[in-house]
């Protein structure tokens, strides 16, 4: 990572060569990049603990229990933003009619967005029975028939970015009253210490809480006895004091938002050296302010991925959420600063197209795939084929999952490679995230299949044998 950074602003910004210098301890420490980085944590934290909008039931664990998580980054602007009501017989998508009589066949679940006054709302008619229904809260009576209030589980739609909206607004109200966000660039080096420092003695404490915690909550790997390799992987599965998930909060918050945050400092400081920012600083800083928007509007799908499910919370989760993601994913902004690349209309068409395709794929596949574990019956996937499997669980074999077996790392890679497009063909360090993607999801996608291997067994080999390609169909 350091390596990363002191190249990026080097000359000849050579990522196989040797880093141009070795900086000083004076030049990595400074305790104000260390008080930023903690304000920046508290300030994440703070906004991670207002009400909870919505809560989600995470994944069941060995002891079959399942955790809830708040879902704050999204915000209601339109249906399912939190989830209740009282049903009866509107029709489907109309308007709720207080004096509409009420049918017992007709229990509905009347999602309503709270910041449109919770007056106004959409209407939607899940079978009671589908697992978007959470839990029945309450029931009543009302002229001899018993409605329910339910409590539903998102579909992610309509959601917005409570978390990243607040913090834009609070950084532009600090940038007009004088905050020199475009100061953030020559303090990279001393954040990224900061940063490192802060994930090492987190996940030592991780490691220590660890200790004590009972053996149902441990993650599978991280066990070995070997305090070095456990320390790494992470020996707990979801870490908490009350309700404060850390592993799930770090995932999420700090890292992504500050990405972010470091892009668009990244692209202040192009426009006051140069007078505005280049047609390849705003694409990149487009693309990937979608990306972190995305995870950000769909938080409720992280609870389904691997880190969540099944990967320990120790150094190298830690360190990839607090100090790789921000300071290593900007680096094609950070490369722009220092090596500006005209980029032409035409080309930059092209490069949003490739964008476009990626994300459209990433979102379809991930989507498709969500919709279809929170209910297989939705129309949305109802008429996809699938294959049984002994645990009852049943595996998509056509749409998205039926191209390839991980159609979304697909789409991110497509990604991936929009992302380093715009700093043009004449380095190799803007390909690294690439390089370094493609790595992480091959072996990522290898360390998947051997747990599908061993949850579905024969059934496997089935969709296997059906969808013989990996991630790039023909290819791998
Ligand atoms: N930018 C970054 O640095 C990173 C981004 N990512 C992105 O995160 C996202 C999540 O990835 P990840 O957590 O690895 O896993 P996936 O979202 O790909 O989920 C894999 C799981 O999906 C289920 N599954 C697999 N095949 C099928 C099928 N045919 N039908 C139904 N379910 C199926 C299985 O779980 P089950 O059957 O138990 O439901 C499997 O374990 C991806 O889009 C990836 O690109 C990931 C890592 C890093
Ligand atoms: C330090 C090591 C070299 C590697 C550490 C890996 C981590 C940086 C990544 C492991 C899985 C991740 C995910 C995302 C970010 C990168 C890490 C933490 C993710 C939050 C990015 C946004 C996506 O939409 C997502 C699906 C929510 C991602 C989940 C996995």
């Amino acid at each position: 990572m350091f390596h990363l950074l002191l190249v990026a602003r080097s000359g000849p910004a050579r990522l196989l060569g040797p880093p141009p210098y070795l900086p000083e301890l004076e030049e990595l420490w400074s305790p104000w990049a260390l008080l930023l980085c903690l304000t920046w944590l508290g300030l994440q934290a703070t906004l991670y603990l207002l009400p909870a909008r919505k809560v989600a039931e995470g994944q069941e664990l060995k002891d079959k229990s399942r955790l809830s998580y708040p879902i704050n980054g999204a915000w209601g602007l339109g249906p399912c933003a939190e989830l209740w009501g009282w049903g009866w017989s509107p029709r489907p998508g109309g308007e709720v009619c207080g004096d509409e009589p009420a049918t017992p066949i007709s229990i509905l679940c009347l999602f309503y967005a709270q910041d449109v006054g919770g007056s106004t709302g959409s209407l939607h008619t899940p079978p009671p029975s589908t697992p978007s229904i959470a839990a029945t809260l309450c029931t009543r009576e009302v002229a001899g028939v018993t409605l329910r209030k339910l409590k539903c589980l998102t579909n992610g739609s309509g959601q917005g970015f409570q978390a990243l909206v607040l913090t834009a607004l609070l950084v532009g109200l600090g940038v007009l009253a004088g905050l020199p966000l475009s100061a953030l660039p020559e303090m990279l080096l001393p954040l990224a210490f900061a940063a490192t420092l802060i994930a090492f003695i987190f996940s030592l404490l991780l490691y220590l809480k660890a200790l004590v915690a009972p053996a149902s909550a441990l993650a599978p790997g991280g066990n070995s006895g070997n305090p070095i390799y456990d320390f790494f992987l992470g020996r707990e599965l979801n870490p908490r004091i009350c309700s404060f998930d850390f592993k799930y909060f770090c995932e999420l918050r700090p890292g992504l938002i500050g990405w972010v945050l470091i892009n668009l400092a990244l692209l202040m400081q192009e426009a006051e050296l140069r007078g505005s920012p280049s047609l390849a600083m705003w694409l990149v800083n487009g693309f990937q302010l979608l990306y972190v928007g995305d995870a950000l509007w769909h938080e409720e799908a992280v609870l389904t991925t691997m880190d969540i499910i099944h990967d320990g919370f120790g150094f190298m989760l830690a360190f990839g959420d607090l100090a790789w993601v921000p300071f290593t994913y900007s680096l094609q902004a950070q490369f722009l600063l220092y090596h500006p690349e005209p980029l032409g209309l035409p080309l930059a068409s092209v490069i949003c197209l490739i964008n476009a395709v990626g994300y459209y794929i990433f979102r379809g596949a991930n989507s498709q795939k969500n919709t279809f574990r929170k209910n297989p019956s939705d129309p949305r996937v109802a008429d996809l084929e699938t294959i049984s499997t002994a645990t009852g669980r049943r595996l998509l074999v056509s749409g998205w999952w039926g191209m390839v077996r991980h159609p979304n790392y697909l789409g991110d890679l497509i990604m991936a490679l929009a992302w380093s497009l715009p700093c043009g063909v004449s380095h190799l360090l803007p390909y690294f995230y690439l390089l370094y993607f493609t790595a992480l999801l091959v072996h990522r996608e290898a360390r998947d299949e051997q747990q599908c291997l061993r949850k579905y067994g024969l059934a496997w080999h089935a969709y296997c044998r059906r969808v013989p390609y990996r991630i790039v169909p023909y290819i791998y």
